[in-house]
């Protein structure tokens, strides 16, 4: 007796989906290279999945301004503060969506909150049901060079330990670290982040220099890090070596904004990363809204000064002021108010989310309600 086979079963099986994983602490500038890498994608169809902290979709609405027409590029943001993927009920139903459309997708990239580690990201891609479908490409780690340079992730107290932490394991998860916000910075603290980077995680295979946030496409996507027996799919030549003499070769601009740190393969594989994030409840986050048109400069000093006196580590939204629209953008007490772009404004109200290490809602309303003269709450 024969068997008809169905078409599906004929058909020859397609390669798993390579997927990127972004991760950095909050304000380390993943949202923004990964808009540089939607405007560099030239045919590759991408998949963005993205993680909203707060009930406002800031990065959502900024990376689908780089979207297109033709739907190469698919994001889907999750909202409502979610800390890691991997704890989330969505993050498989979603991946598995993607992989029944796996014929119109050459590659996922996942950013992870600022405040997660994307151990349990990596380790559900490395399960069995994901792995029949998607294979780990890498794992980049996004930094604040400049605050990694200020010792902005040291403990000096329980937000710094806190911060401490969570960034030393981020950077330990990763394949590659990113240096970003490096524009105009010589040499001398460039190779000083360097030995900072391989003193917290001396595994780092790769150290990458994002000047104006840009990182070249080939040294982000198809690194294939992870796949067992592939060679290394990177064109240049190294230049520094391992070791504690390593050393930033001068210039790096030479090497097309990239740096090999010469270090030997290691694996990423379960046995590496049994440590899930048990998330810190000191960690909060809060939004405040204000139905008045606000001054921006003013605003901008209401956040710089919420900043220095609470523990607010990162500060986004939407506010809309006399000439429209403005996006607010805060790391610590550096705060910047800009076009906003094609992205965000919902009616008239401004929207702000604050993250920071338990800090005061009713005192950052306050701060920010007396320093713009408006109400916020
Ligand atoms: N000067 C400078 N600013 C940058 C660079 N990269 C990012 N920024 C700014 O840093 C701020 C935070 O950038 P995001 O890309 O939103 O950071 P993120 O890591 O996605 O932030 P979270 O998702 O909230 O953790 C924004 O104001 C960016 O414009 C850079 O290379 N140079």
């Amino acid at each position: 007796m024969s068997v008809a086979l169905s078409l599906p079963e004929l058909a020859p099986a397609l390669p798993p989906i390579p997927v990127t994983v972004v991760t950095g602490f909050l304000g380390a500038g993943k949202t923004t290279l990964l808009r540089g890498l939607l405007q560099r994608r030239q045919s590759r169809r991408l998949a963005l999945l993205i993680n909203e902290f707060g009930e406002v979709a800031i990065d959502g609405d900024l990376l689908r301004a780089e979207g297109d027409a033709q739907g190469q590029v698919q994001i889907q943001d999750f909202a409502h503060g979610l800390i890691a993927y991997g704890d989330d009920a969505h993050f498989v139903p979603a991946m598995l969506a993607l992989a029944a459309r796996r014929a119109q997708i050459d590659h996922v990239l996942i950013e992870t909150s600022g405040l997660a580690l994307p151990s349990a990201v990596m380790e559900v891609l490395q399960g069995a049901e994901m792995a029949r479908h998607f294979v780990l490409d890498a794992t980049l780690a996004v930094v604040d060079t400049p605050l990694l340079l200020e010792d902005a992730f040291a403990s000096a107290d329980a937000v710094g330990a806190a911060t401490a932490q969570l960034f030393r394991q981020q950077l330990e998860c990763a394949d590659v670290v990113v240096l970003n916000k490096i524009d105009g910075m010589e040499e001398a603290p460039l190779l000083q982040a360097e030995q900072a980077v391989r003193a917290l995680a001396p595994n780092v295979r790769f150290l990458e220099l994002a000047y104006g946030a840009r990182l070249d496409i080939r040294l982000a996507l198809g690194l294939r890090l992870h796949q067992a027996g592939a060679t290394v799919h990177h064109h240049y030549t190294p230049v520094s070596m391992p070791g504690e003499r390593a050393q930033v070769a001068p210039d790096q601009r030479r090497f097309n904004g990239h740096v090999h740190s010469g270090l030997g393969a290691h694996s990423h594989g379960l046995s590496t990363h049994k440590h899930f994030h048990e998330q810190d409840p000191g960690w909060q986050s809060f939004t405040l809204r204000s139905l008045a048109h606000q001054d921006a400069e003013r605003l901008r000093q209401a956040v710089a000064a919420a900043a220095l006196a609470e523990p607010i580590l990162r500060a986004k939204g939407f506010v809309h002021t006399d000439q429209g629209a403005r996006l607010v953008q805060a790391v610590r007490a550096r705060v910047v108010v800009a076009e906003s772009g094609q992205g965000g404004g919902r009616g008239g109200s401004s929207e702000l989310v604050f993250i920071g290490y338990h800090p005061s809602r009713a005192k950052v309303a306050r701060i920010l309600s007396e320093t713009t003269g408006v109400d916020w709450t």
